[in-house]
Protein backbone atom coordinates (compact mmCIF):
# COMPACT_ATOMS: atom_id res chain seq x y z
CA UNK A 1 0.00 0.00 0.00
CA UNK A 2 2.60 2.20 0.76
CA UNK A 3 5.08 1.34 -1.81
CA UNK A 4 5.16 4.35 -4.09
CA UNK A 5 7.30 3.27 -6.19
CA UNK A 6 7.73 -0.01 -7.63
CA UNK A 7 10.91 -1.50 -8.96
CA UNK A 8 11.71 -5.00 -10.21
CA UNK A 9 14.80 -7.65 -9.21
CA UNK A 10 16.94 -6.32 -12.16
CA UNK A 11 16.87 -2.83 -11.81
CA UNK A 12 17.42 -3.55 -7.73
CA UNK A 13 20.41 -5.63 -8.64
CA UNK A 14 22.23 -3.32 -10.84
CA UNK A 15 21.84 -0.49 -8.04
CA UNK A 16 23.50 -3.00 -5.50
CA UNK A 17 25.88 -3.46 -7.73
CA UNK A 18 28.47 -0.32 -6.84
CA UNK A 19 28.18 -1.29 -3.06
CA UNK A 20 29.73 -4.94 -2.88
CA UNK A 21 27.50 -6.28 -0.33
CA UNK A 22 26.71 -9.68 -2.11
CA UNK A 23 24.23 -11.42 -4.14
CA UNK A 24 20.20 -10.08 -3.86
CA UNK A 25 18.58 -13.30 -2.16
CA UNK A 26 14.90 -11.30 -1.89
CA UNK A 27 13.29 -7.99 -1.50
CA UNK A 28 9.88 -7.36 -0.87
CA UNK A 29 8.07 -3.71 0.06
CA UNK A 30 7.11 -2.53 3.32
CA UNK A 31 3.35 -1.70 3.93
CA UNK A 32 3.23 0.69 7.24
CA UNK A 33 5.56 3.68 5.77
CA UNK A 34 3.67 6.86 4.80
CA UNK A 35 6.54 9.66 3.88
CA UNK A 36 8.97 6.74 1.95
CA UNK A 37 9.08 3.46 -0.53
CA UNK A 38 10.51 1.26 1.92
CA UNK A 39 12.07 -2.56 1.41
CA UNK A 40 13.25 -5.35 3.17
CA UNK A 41 16.37 -6.36 1.01
CA UNK A 42 18.22 -9.83 2.10
CA UNK A 43 21.75 -10.13 0.33
CA UNK A 44 24.03 -13.17 0.80
CA UNK A 45 27.85 -12.85 0.94
CA UNK A 46 30.26 -15.60 1.37
CA UNK A 47 26.89 -17.66 2.41
CA UNK A 48 25.22 -16.09 5.14
CA UNK A 49 22.33 -13.94 4.34
CA UNK A 50 21.81 -10.48 5.88
CA UNK A 51 19.08 -8.31 6.11
CA UNK A 52 18.71 -4.54 4.84
CA UNK A 53 16.58 -1.84 4.29
CA UNK A 54 16.07 -0.24 1.31
CA UNK A 55 14.01 3.44 1.29
CA UNK A 56 13.23 5.13 -2.31
CA UNK A 57 13.01 9.14 -1.56
CA UNK A 58 9.31 10.23 -2.79
CA UNK A 59 9.78 13.67 -1.43
CA UNK A 60 13.23 14.79 0.25
CA UNK A 61 15.37 16.09 -2.24
CA UNK A 62 19.22 15.23 -2.81
CA UNK A 63 19.74 18.63 -1.00
CA UNK A 64 18.36 17.89 2.13
CA UNK A 65 19.27 14.12 1.80
CA UNK A 66 23.32 14.30 3.07
CA UNK A 67 22.15 15.69 6.46
CA UNK A 68 19.93 12.94 7.33
CA UNK A 69 22.03 10.01 5.98
CA UNK A 70 25.44 11.33 7.45
CA UNK A 71 23.67 12.19 10.75
CA UNK A 72 22.54 8.21 11.02
CA UNK A 73 26.27 6.85 9.55
CA UNK A 74 28.09 9.66 12.66
CA UNK A 75 25.66 7.63 15.12
CA UNK A 76 25.65 4.65 13.87
CA UNK A 77 29.70 4.80 14.24
CA UNK A 78 29.54 5.83 17.86
CA UNK A 79 27.35 3.07 18.67
CA UNK A 80 23.76 4.72 19.15
CA UNK A 81 21.47 2.38 17.63
CA UNK A 82 20.11 3.09 15.01
CA UNK A 83 19.98 2.32 10.92
CA UNK A 84 23.33 2.49 9.28
CA UNK A 85 23.39 3.56 5.71
CA UNK A 86 25.61 1.90 3.32
CA UNK A 87 28.38 4.00 1.15
CA UNK A 88 29.68 3.15 -2.16
CA UNK A 89 33.65 2.94 -2.35
CA UNK A 90 33.59 6.69 -3.32
CA UNK A 91 31.82 7.37 0.03
CA UNK A 92 28.18 8.04 -1.74
CA UNK A 93 25.39 7.48 0.58
CA UNK A 94 22.62 7.69 -1.52
CA UNK A 95 22.25 7.08 -5.55
CA UNK A 96 18.97 7.47 -8.42
CA UNK A 97 16.43 4.07 -8.62
CA UNK A 98 13.81 4.28 -10.27
CA UNK A 99 14.69 8.31 -10.77
CA UNK A 100 14.48 8.80 -7.33
CA UNK A 101 17.10 8.85 -4.70
CA UNK A 102 17.36 5.82 -2.57
CA UNK A 103 20.22 4.42 -0.26
CA UNK A 104 20.01 1.27 1.82
CA UNK A 105 20.76 0.70 5.82
CA UNK A 106 20.70 -1.97 8.30
CA UNK A 107 17.63 -3.65 9.60
CA UNK A 108 17.22 -3.60 13.02
CA UNK A 109 16.07 -6.07 15.26
CA UNK A 110 12.90 -5.44 16.89
CA UNK A 111 9.36 -3.92 16.83
CA UNK A 112 7.32 -1.09 17.89
CA UNK A 113 5.14 -1.07 20.95
CA UNK A 114 1.89 0.42 20.77
CA UNK A 115 1.33 -0.01 24.87
CA UNK A 116 4.64 2.30 25.93
CA UNK A 117 5.06 1.11 29.78
CA UNK A 118 7.40 3.38 31.89
CA UNK A 119 10.22 1.15 31.18
CA UNK A 120 10.17 1.65 27.29
CA UNK A 121 10.00 5.22 28.67
CA UNK A 122 13.14 5.02 30.56
CA UNK A 123 14.99 3.29 27.69
CA UNK A 124 14.20 5.62 25.17
CA UNK A 125 14.94 8.80 27.29
CA UNK A 126 18.78 7.20 28.05
CA UNK A 127 19.38 6.79 24.67
CA UNK A 128 17.65 9.98 23.27
CA UNK A 129 20.29 11.60 25.75
CA UNK A 130 23.29 9.76 24.26
CA UNK A 131 22.08 10.68 20.57
CA UNK A 132 22.54 14.22 21.75
CA UNK A 133 25.85 13.83 23.26
CA UNK A 134 26.69 11.55 20.32
CA UNK A 135 25.97 14.19 17.74
CA UNK A 136 27.94 17.34 19.41
CA UNK A 137 30.45 16.74 16.82
CA UNK A 138 28.30 15.82 13.60
CA UNK A 139 29.20 18.72 11.32
CA UNK A 140 25.94 18.79 9.94
CA UNK A 141 23.68 22.28 10.28
CA UNK A 142 20.65 21.78 8.71
CA UNK A 143 17.83 23.18 10.42
CA UNK A 144 14.54 21.31 11.23
CA UNK A 145 13.05 21.96 8.18
CA UNK A 146 9.48 21.86 10.17
CA UNK A 147 10.20 24.94 12.74
CA UNK A 148 9.02 27.80 13.23
CA UNK A 149 9.58 29.26 9.69
CA UNK A 150 7.65 26.32 8.21
CA UNK A 151 4.73 26.94 10.67
CA UNK A 152 4.15 30.43 10.31
CA UNK A 153 4.17 29.25 6.20
CA UNK A 154 1.65 26.13 6.90
CA UNK A 155 -0.65 28.38 9.33
CA UNK A 156 -1.69 30.25 5.93
CA UNK A 157 -2.43 27.30 4.17
CA UNK A 158 -4.46 25.61 6.94
CA UNK A 159 -6.63 28.37 8.66
CA UNK A 160 -9.26 29.63 5.90
CA UNK A 161 -10.32 25.56 6.70
CA UNK A 162 -10.67 25.91 10.41
CA UNK A 163 -13.40 27.00 12.50
CA UNK A 164 -12.67 30.56 13.79
CA UNK A 165 -11.97 29.60 17.07
CA UNK A 166 -9.88 26.96 16.29
CA UNK A 167 -8.05 29.29 13.42
CA UNK A 168 -7.52 32.24 16.86
CA UNK A 169 -6.30 29.06 18.92
CA UNK A 170 -3.43 28.87 16.23
CA UNK A 171 -2.97 32.15 15.41
CA UNK A 172 -2.66 32.88 19.37
CA UNK A 173 0.13 29.91 19.92
CA UNK A 174 2.03 31.05 16.89
CA UNK A 175 2.15 34.31 17.86
CA UNK A 176 3.10 33.17 21.96
CA UNK A 177 5.85 30.77 20.39
CA UNK A 178 7.12 33.89 17.52
CA UNK A 179 7.82 35.43 20.85
CA UNK A 180 9.65 32.84 23.31
CA UNK A 181 12.10 32.19 19.96
CA UNK A 182 13.20 35.84 20.69
CA UNK A 183 13.59 35.68 24.35
CA UNK A 184 17.39 35.22 25.54
CA UNK A 185 15.79 32.06 27.76
CA UNK A 186 15.35 30.07 24.80
CA UNK A 187 18.33 31.09 22.64
CA UNK A 188 20.59 30.03 25.69
CA UNK A 189 19.21 26.93 25.46
CA UNK A 190 21.64 23.75 23.91
CA UNK A 191 20.91 23.06 20.47
CA UNK A 192 22.24 20.27 18.43
CA UNK A 193 21.10 17.46 16.02
CA UNK A 194 17.81 16.06 16.79
CA UNK A 195 15.48 13.13 15.85
CA UNK A 196 12.36 16.17 15.85
CA UNK A 197 9.73 13.04 15.21
CA UNK A 198 10.62 10.26 18.35
CA UNK A 199 7.20 8.87 17.73
CA UNK A 200 6.27 5.49 19.45
CA UNK A 201 6.27 4.10 15.40
CA UNK A 202 9.47 5.44 15.17
CA UNK A 203 11.28 3.23 18.16
CA UNK A 204 11.96 -0.91 17.37
CA UNK A 205 12.86 -2.99 20.58
CA UNK A 206 14.46 -5.86 20.89
CA UNK A 207 13.73 -5.88 24.57
CA UNK A 208 12.16 -3.10 26.53
CA UNK A 209 15.70 -2.00 27.69
CA UNK A 210 17.06 -1.99 24.31
CA UNK A 211 15.58 0.43 22.14
CA UNK A 212 16.41 1.47 18.25
CA UNK A 213 15.58 4.67 16.73
CA UNK A 214 14.76 4.84 12.98
CA UNK A 215 13.50 7.84 10.45
CA UNK A 216 15.25 10.32 10.68
CA UNK A 217 13.97 12.12 8.41
CA UNK A 218 12.43 14.91 9.58
CA UNK A 219 15.52 15.21 11.99
CA UNK A 220 17.38 18.63 12.28
CA UNK A 221 19.64 21.04 14.06
CA UNK A 222 17.14 22.19 16.99
CA UNK A 223 16.93 23.14 20.54
CA UNK A 224 17.70 19.36 22.63
CA UNK A 225 14.46 20.35 24.82
CA UNK A 226 12.48 20.71 21.74
CA UNK A 227 12.88 17.24 20.87
CA UNK A 228 12.33 16.00 24.25
CA UNK A 229 9.17 17.53 23.94
CA UNK A 230 8.15 16.13 21.04
CA UNK A 231 9.10 12.51 22.24
CA UNK A 232 6.97 13.35 26.09
CA UNK A 233 3.88 14.83 24.15
CA UNK A 234 3.81 10.66 21.96
CA UNK A 235 5.53 8.46 24.76
CA UNK A 236 3.99 9.91 28.08
CA UNK A 237 0.37 10.14 27.17
CA UNK A 238 -2.95 8.80 28.02
CA UNK A 239 -4.27 8.37 23.87
CA UNK A 240 -8.04 9.65 24.35
CA UNK A 241 -6.82 12.97 26.06
CA UNK A 242 -3.27 13.86 25.31
CA UNK A 243 -3.16 14.16 29.31
CA UNK A 244 0.93 13.52 30.80
CA UNK A 245 0.95 10.11 32.35
CA UNK A 246 2.99 11.29 35.46
CA UNK A 247 5.04 7.36 35.42
CA UNK A 248 5.85 7.12 32.11
CA UNK A 249 6.45 11.15 32.18
CA UNK A 250 9.09 10.91 35.12
CA UNK A 251 10.04 7.59 33.85
CA UNK A 252 11.64 9.42 30.94
CA UNK A 253 12.84 12.64 32.15
CA UNK A 254 14.98 10.82 34.65
CA UNK A 255 16.30 8.67 32.33
CA UNK A 256 17.33 11.16 30.01
CA UNK A 257 18.23 13.71 32.55
CA UNK A 258 20.81 11.16 33.94
CA UNK A 259 22.94 11.16 31.06
CA UNK A 260 22.17 14.50 29.73
CA UNK A 261 21.29 16.34 32.95
CA UNK A 262 18.39 19.19 32.11
CA UNK A 263 19.11 22.83 33.89
CA UNK A 264 17.01 25.18 35.45
CA UNK A 265 17.23 27.24 31.84
CA UNK A 266 15.77 24.07 30.52
CA UNK A 267 12.76 23.95 33.45
CA UNK A 268 12.33 27.58 32.66
CA UNK A 269 11.70 26.57 28.95
CA UNK A 270 9.97 23.65 29.61
CA UNK A 271 5.98 24.45 29.35
CA UNK A 272 6.54 26.86 25.93
CA UNK A 273 8.46 23.66 24.50
CA UNK A 274 5.82 21.07 25.34
CA UNK A 275 3.26 24.04 23.49
CA UNK A 276 6.05 24.17 20.54
CA UNK A 277 6.23 20.61 20.13
CA UNK A 278 2.31 19.71 19.76
CA UNK A 279 1.97 22.59 17.74
CA UNK A 280 4.46 21.40 15.53
CA UNK A 281 2.75 18.37 14.86
CA UNK A 282 -0.86 20.15 14.79
CA UNK A 283 0.13 21.61 12.15
CA UNK A 284 1.59 19.14 10.08
CA UNK A 285 -1.26 17.11 10.75
CA UNK A 286 -4.03 20.20 9.73
CA UNK A 287 -1.91 20.37 6.42
CA UNK A 288 -2.12 16.91 5.65
CA UNK A 289 -5.45 16.57 6.23
CA UNK A 290 -6.51 19.91 4.47
CA UNK A 291 -3.84 19.51 1.63
CA UNK A 292 -3.43 15.92 1.17
CA UNK A 293 -0.42 15.49 -1.25
CA UNK A 294 -1.63 13.87 -4.84
CA UNK A 295 0.61 10.38 -3.90
CA UNK A 296 -0.78 10.42 -0.58
CA UNK A 297 -2.59 6.95 -0.53
CA UNK A 298 -3.23 6.97 3.51
CA UNK A 299 -5.98 8.06 5.81
CA UNK A 300 -4.41 11.55 7.00
CA UNK A 301 -3.16 11.16 11.03
CA UNK A 302 -5.94 13.13 13.18
CA UNK A 303 -5.10 16.63 13.66
CA UNK A 304 -7.78 17.05 16.66
CA UNK A 305 -5.37 14.70 19.01
CA UNK A 306 -2.60 17.54 18.56
CA UNK A 307 -4.69 20.46 19.53
CA UNK A 308 -5.90 18.69 22.33
CA UNK A 309 -2.62 18.04 23.22
CA UNK A 310 -1.93 21.85 22.68
CA UNK A 311 -4.90 23.11 24.64
CA UNK A 312 -3.93 20.27 27.60
CA UNK A 313 -0.43 22.14 27.27
CA UNK A 314 -1.55 25.54 27.96
CA UNK A 315 -3.63 24.69 30.61
CA UNK A 316 -1.58 23.03 32.63
CA UNK A 317 1.10 25.96 32.09
CA UNK A 318 1.42 27.21 35.00
CA UNK A 319 1.63 24.08 36.87
CA UNK A 320 3.70 22.13 35.03
CA UNK A 321 5.13 18.66 35.76
CA UNK A 322 9.26 18.87 35.76
CA UNK A 323 12.19 15.92 37.00
N1 LIG B 1 16.28 0.24 9.59
C1 LIG B 1 15.17 -0.44 9.82
N2 LIG B 1 15.22 -1.62 10.47
C2 LIG B 1 14.09 -2.34 10.68
N3 LIG B 1 12.87 -1.98 10.25
C3 LIG B 1 12.76 -0.82 9.58
C4 LIG B 1 13.90 0.02 9.34
N4 LIG B 1 13.49 1.10 8.65
C5 LIG B 1 12.16 0.97 8.47
N5 LIG B 1 11.72 -0.19 9.03
C6 LIG B 1 10.34 -0.69 9.02
O1 LIG B 1 9.61 0.01 8.02
C7 LIG B 1 8.49 0.72 8.57
C8 LIG B 1 8.30 2.05 7.85
O2 LIG B 1 9.48 2.82 7.95
P1 LIG B 1 9.45 4.40 8.21
O3 LIG B 1 10.85 4.88 8.09
O4 LIG B 1 8.73 4.68 9.49
O5 LIG B 1 8.62 4.87 6.96
P2 LIG B 1 7.89 6.28 6.70
O6 LIG B 1 8.88 7.36 7.03
O7 LIG B 1 7.57 6.22 5.25
O8 LIG B 1 6.70 6.32 7.61
C9 LIG B 1 8.82 0.86 10.05
O9 LIG B 1 7.69 0.94 10.85
C10 LIG B 1 9.62 -0.42 10.32
O10 LIG B 1 8.74 -1.50 10.55
N1 LIG C 1 4.93 11.40 13.53
C1 LIG C 1 4.15 12.30 12.71
C2 LIG C 1 4.10 11.91 11.26
C3 LIG C 1 5.45 11.61 10.64
O1 LIG C 1 5.35 10.44 9.92
P1 LIG C 1 6.40 9.23 10.07
O2 LIG C 1 5.60 7.98 9.80
O3 LIG C 1 7.43 9.52 9.02
O4 LIG C 1 6.96 9.25 11.46
C4 LIG C 1 2.70 12.37 13.24
O5 LIG C 1 2.30 11.43 13.93
O6 LIG C 1 2.00 13.32 12.90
Amino acid sequence: MAVFTPITSEQLRDWLQPLNLGELVEFKGIASGIENSNFFVTLKQDGTNTDYVLTIFELLTPEQLPFYLELMQHLAIKGIPVPRPFADKNGTLFRPLAGKPACLVSKLAGSDTATPTPAHCASVGRVLAQMHLAGKDFNGTQPNLRGLDWWVMMESRVAEFLPDKIADLLRDEISEQQKFAQTAQYQSLPSGAGHCDLFVDNVLFATPDEPAFIDFYFAGVDKWLFDLAVTVNDWCIERSTGELLTEHFHAMMSAYHAVNPLTDADKAAWPMMLRAAALRFWISRLYDYYRTREAEMLTPKDPTHFERILLSRRAAHDNFLWI
